[in-house]
């Protein structure tokens, strides 16, 4: 159960960008893919998602082979891409079925989760980076997903955001108990929040590396348990060739 990458590979114009990449993540399990830019990252996350399947290899999620867009996956992009005439509680809610009580009862429980009881009616413009990514990650837990798939959803936001939405990407891990595959190019995140790190070599992309994270959570960013992690990621990173 959980998640198993069979022997992932993508061809774009008759190149191969990833080939051969398989992992595996335990239900309820953290695990991030890391690698330079260009890797390959975000195209293993796609076919993860189904949002692209013209790849090669499988996709297991619980079990089943994954055709095309799983109901049991939540998507999280770099931008909160939110639909600027909707409020937060229209764009957390959008394409819900049920009554509109129903909805907002349930839209009002994950903004609460995600900080912004507050801030319902506020519209994307008003929002700031940070906010609106909270509204994001609010709209792709409320279809309940047992995976969650984020693709370098912090990098756009100032360190101190960044901290802040990974202590709460935590919070939510811990209630709700997801599965979340992580694409990143931020090493201090990647030991920070996953119990596993698949890295990825580059040209085309494959796994270069795998290592386990056995640290008790809360982490301390600064600890020499994490320093170490680090240290072996680095080394594994192929940087001479960048
Ligand atoms: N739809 C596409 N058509 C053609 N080439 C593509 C397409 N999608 C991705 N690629 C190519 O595949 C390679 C890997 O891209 P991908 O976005 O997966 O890398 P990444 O590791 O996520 O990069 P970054 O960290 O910069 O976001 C790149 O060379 C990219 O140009």
């Amino acid at each position: 159960m959980g998640l198993k990458i069979n022997n992932v590979g993508r061809e774009f114009n008759g190149k191969k960008v990833v080939q051969n990449i398989s992992f595996e993540a335990a239900p309820g399990e953290i695990i991030g893919l890391l690698g330079k830019s260009g890797c390959g990252k975000s195209t293993v996350l796609r076919a993860v998602s189904g949002l692209d399947n013209g790849y090669e290899g499988t996709v297991e999620i619980n079990g089943t082979v994954s055709g095309g867009v799983d109901k049991s996956t939540g998507f999280i992009f770099q931008e909160p891409r939110l639909m600027p005439w909707l409020n937060a509680l229209e764009n957390v809610t959008f394409g819900l079925k049920g009554s509109k009580e129903e909805q907002q009862k349930l839209g009002r429980k994950y903004l609460t989760d995600v900080g912004l009881a507050a801030h319902e009616e506020l519209y994307p413009k008003e929002l700031s980076g940070g906010m609106a990514q909270r509204v994001a990650i609010a709209r792709a837990l409320i279809t309940s997903p047992e995976v969650l798939l984020l693709d370098e959803p912090f990098s756009a936001l100032d360190a101190f955001t960044k901290m802040q939405l990974q202590d709460l990407l935590l919070n939510i891990w811990r209630e709700y108990n997801t599965t979340i595959v992580l694409v990143t190019h931020d090493i201090e995140e990647a030991t920070y929040l996953c119990d596993k790190i698949v890295v990825l070599k580059d040209q085309p992309g494959t796994v270069g590396h795998e290592l386990t994270l056995n640290e008790p959570r809360p982490r301390d960013r600064g600890s020499a348990e994490l320093a170490a992690y680090k240290t072996e990621i680095l080394g594994n990173l192929d940087l001479e060739n960048i």
